[in-house]
């Protein structure tokens, strides 16, 4: 079992945990020097969670701020609706909001996006054209075929596809590009699915069901007099979403005929997963239901399944990327947990809670798991992506030539 010996609990752990992989301590870069970085959305609930985050990373530094026309020259302490349990970081609160374009954004190295959907197709891709990294929460680009889809805990290799993305741009780039993460549920259960199938083997079928946290519908979100005292059984579009992203995660890539390199879509053995997405009167955390069945035959037990998953280590960790947990899944042992308002803020978020592994009466196992939607759903694995596409060398610093890193 994952210990639990830097387990906190409740939202004052937010502020107290100890952040950062002590693979990888507070001060070690990977040359020296940090990364200045730009937050598109900043305003909002992912890119608020971006500033906390990014306000003591060791190797990155905020530069710049943008979001709409709306907020764009005003200080942020007067156009953010702070809703983070820790004060504004002094370095941001007086930094003024800029128009979310390429040039309010030259001296950055790595731009984060947490731009609504309905904005950030254009804005991000202008932002690849002009040269930058940019690591987006939103869906727009997740199924672009040569984008990759990257949970980090999970398919950090897929970040191999960027070359591939550069030179087919017109025109080429030399360092610009997009990296996408997943869809908040589909990032909770892509970590677990792909502990067990590390383990394991195949996977052949997931049945998921989600109880999503209000702030998954950013801010102001779902309005209190449709979710207090409520459950909403559909949430727009997430059921696809999770359905085929999950796909894309799992998958490998492969070398096409006409010397292309390709997502398998898991095709070599192909999976399939049914997802029912419900909103839930909860602040923050997404707890998702899951039953598998395994290729393998017999399967294995629950106990095998408890072990597989704390033991589980992804890349990330091993290669000491700063943000990533200890335990990239807990797994609990108390019939009750995993639950958001416990659990959520474990690791800072940055890791998912895994309990009530079982036997399934139908498929062959089932368990319950949390992910802090706003944390490893998205600003942290948004950062730990960067973190690791730092390390592959693949974001040169500003004013680097490229052959230096490539
Ligand atoms: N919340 C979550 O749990 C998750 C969210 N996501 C995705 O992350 C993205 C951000 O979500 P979230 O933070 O919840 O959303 P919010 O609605 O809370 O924030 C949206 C941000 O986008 C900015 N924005 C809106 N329109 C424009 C525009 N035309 N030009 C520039 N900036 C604009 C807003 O700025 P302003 O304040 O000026 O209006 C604000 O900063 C979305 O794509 C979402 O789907 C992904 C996973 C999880
Ligand atoms: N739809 C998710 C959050 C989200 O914005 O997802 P996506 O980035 O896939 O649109 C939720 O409501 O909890």
């Amino acid at each position: 079992m994952a210990s639990t010996d830097d387990q906190t609990h409740g939202d004052v752990a937010d502020a107290t945990s100890s952040r950062f992989n002590s693979k990888n301590p507070r001060g070690t870069m990977p040359d020296a020097r940090q990364y200045k970085v730009g937050i598109l959305g900043a305003t909002g609930t992912v890119g608020q969670r971006f500033i906390t985050l990014l306000a003591s990373h060791p190797w990155f530094s905020i530069e710049a701020l943008g979001a709409s026309s709306r907020s764009a020259g005003k200080p942020y302490y007067k156009v953010a609706k702070w809703k983070q349990t820790t004060p504004i970081p002094h370095a941001v609160r007086d930094m003024v909001v800029q128009e979310c374009t390429p040039q309010n954004f030259a001296k950055c190295a790595i731009i984060f996006s947490g731009l609504d959907a309905d904005a950030a197709g254009e804005i991000e891709a202008d932002f690849r054209a002009a040269e930058l990294c940019v690591f987006s929460n939103a869906k727009n680009y997740r199924r672009d075929p040569h984008v990759p889809l990257v949970v980090p805990l999970v398919n950090a290799s897929h970040l191999s596809i960027l070359p591939q993305q550069q030179s087919l741009h017109s025109p080429p780039l030399k360092r610009g590009f997009i990296v996408t993460n997943a869809n908040c549920s589909t990032t909770g259960v892509a970590i677990p699915l792909a502990a067990l199938e590390k383990a394991f083997g195949p996977i052949e079928a997931a049945i998921i069901t989600t109880m999503q946290a209000i702030s998954g519908a950013g801010y102001p979100g779902v309005p209190s007099l449709d979710i207090l005292d409520n459950v909403v059984p559909h949430i727009g579009g997430e059921e696809e979403k999770m359905e085929w992203e999950i796909l894309k995660i799992l998958g490998g890539i492969t070398d096409s005929d006409g010397g292309l390199r390709a997502f398998d879509m898991h095709a070599r053995s192909p999976l399939r997963v049914s997802a029912a997405c419900n909103r839930v009167a909860v602040i923050d955390g997404h707890t998702e239901c899951v039953s598998i069945r395994f290729q393998r035959r017999p399967p294995p037990s629950p106990q095998q399944v408890r072990e597989a998953m704390a033991a589980f280590t992804p890349d990330a960790q091993a290669l000491g990327c700063p943000s990533a947990p200890r335990h990239a899944i807990v797994v609990h042992e108390e019939p009750d947990r995993p639950q958001p308002r416990l659990d959520r803020y474990h690791q800072d978020g940055a890791g998912v809670s895994v309990g009530r592994v079982r036997q399934c009466p139908v498929l062959d196992i089932k368990f319950v798991l949390l992910a802090n939607n706003v944390s490893i759903g998205a600003a942290t694995s948004s950062i730990i992506n960067a973190e690791l596409a730092a390390l592959k060398g693949l974001v040169p610093h500003v004013g680097d030539e490229m052959d230096v890193v490539r």
